[in-house]
């Protein structure tokens, strides 16, 4: 399983120089995966520390992350739903996201021109929004007509589905997202399918000057309140900064943080936080061939968390030895944690928990 971020916000604001620090922040973590998909599509290893550690403790084989996907779509402008610098295209790239990571010019320089002519996180993430809406409100109102003439056959729940709609309409309308649209799951399905551009979460990624990034600025605190409205997440970070450390080697990148008295590089900040909005956590194999990250969604019940090593673990799932990775590691190793009983044997509705170190039994 993999989910898709999708790297959005005005030209020139960085989008690609924080591609590409990502890139090249994978091709670097030695044994795996930066992988390039497509020039604009990359997985990204999500960097965690408990992964490391399991790894000093096991000395596999190999050491395998979690990885997740980013998107750099291009720059959005004024007029885009309207087709206005390939914007139709470019819309449809957010389609397929599962979460905007909104990058947002929050640093001065002269020698950078900003398309709107001065710095504004304000008027920039309206930009965006509004196109988003826009595009939005398209596809509703073809829905609209649509279920309009069908409800004319006095079907009550065509009728119930045309009179959402037409509310939803009338919402994005007036500048709102689809995200504050408030209506029960049932209203929903006139239009999940839709897969709503303003439905998506964000996460703000505010790109700042060198000089900024450790103690921000005041339009970060801007970002910071338009995003708390929604409850969504704000990262800073240095693109500039971060396409040199993506260079280091990792002890040199360690060294260069120390000195920027920082003990996670903006990137990474970015990463994890991504995959926290996306409701993601991660459990653990550990054998002498392999430790390895895998990726669930919050909520997973072990057969089906099983079933993302391999189907047949799904299909066939008898139990899952669990040990917790704080008794993991706090007894330091496996024999250790299962002669102290920290080892449990779970059934088929035990929901795996972040962290959990797991082997599976089953039959095929
Ligand atoms: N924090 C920063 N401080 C100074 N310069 C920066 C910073 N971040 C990016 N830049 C510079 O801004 C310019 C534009 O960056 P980039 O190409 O990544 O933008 P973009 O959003 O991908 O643009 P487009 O939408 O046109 O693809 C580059 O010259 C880059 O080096
Ligand atoms: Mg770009």
């Amino acid at each position: 399983m993999s989910l898709k971020c999708g790297i959005v916000g005005l030209p020139n604001v960085g989008k690609s120089t924080l591609f590409n620090a990502l890139s090249n922040a994978g091709a670097e973590s030695a044994n795996f995966p930066f992988c390039t998909i497509d020039p604009n599509i990359g997985l990204v290893p999500v960097p965690d520390k408990r992964l490391d550690t399991l790894s000093e403790i096991v000395e596999p084989k190999e050491t395998i992350p979690a990885t997740i996907e980013f998107v750099d779509i291009a720059g959005l402008v004024k007029g885009a739903s309207e087709g206005k610098g390939k914007g139709n295209a470019f819309l449809s790239h957010i389609r397929e996201v599962d979460l905007i990571v909104h990058v947002v010019r929050c640093f001065d320089d002269e020698d950078i021109i900003h398309v709107e002519g001065s710095v504004d996180p304000e008027r920039d993430i309206r930009i965006i929004e509004d196109e988003l809406i826009l595009k939005d409100l398209e596809s509703v109102e073809k829905r609209v007509d649509k279920l309009q003439k069908e409800s004319k056959s006095g079907d009550k729940k065509v009728i119930a589905n045309y009179e959402t709609v037409k509310r939803l309409a009338d919402h994005l309308s007036v500048g709102n997202t689809a995200r504050t649209f408030e209506v029960d799951e049932e209203e929903r399905e006139a239009y999940r399918d839709l897969f709503l551009l303003t439905e998506k979460p964000v996460l703000y990624a505010c790109n700042v000057s060198e000089e900024d990034v450790n103690d921000g600025n005041e339009w970060v605190e801007t970002v910071k309140e338009i995003a708390s409205e929604f409850d969504d997440t704000v990262v800073m970070f240095c693109a500039k900064i971060e396409a040199e450390i993506a260079e280091l080697e990792p002890d040199e990148k360690e060294m260069f943080l120390e000195e920027l008295g920082v003990e996670r590089s903006g990137l990474d900040r970015l990463i994890q936080s991504a995959y926290q909005n996306l409701g993601l956590i991660t459990y653990f194999t550990a054998g002498p061939k392999e430790v390895r990250a895998w990726t669930i969604e919050k909520g997973t019940k072990a057969p089906k968390a099983a079933g993302v090593i391999h189907t047949d673990f799904e299909k066939g799932f008898i139990r899952a030895e669990t040990i917790a990775y704080e008794d993991y590691v706090s007894l330091g190793s496996e024999k250790a944690a299962k002669e102290a009983g920290k080892m449990r044997q779970e059934g088929k509705d035990y929901v795996v928990k972040d962290g959990d170190v797991m082997l599976f039994r089953f039959n095929v």
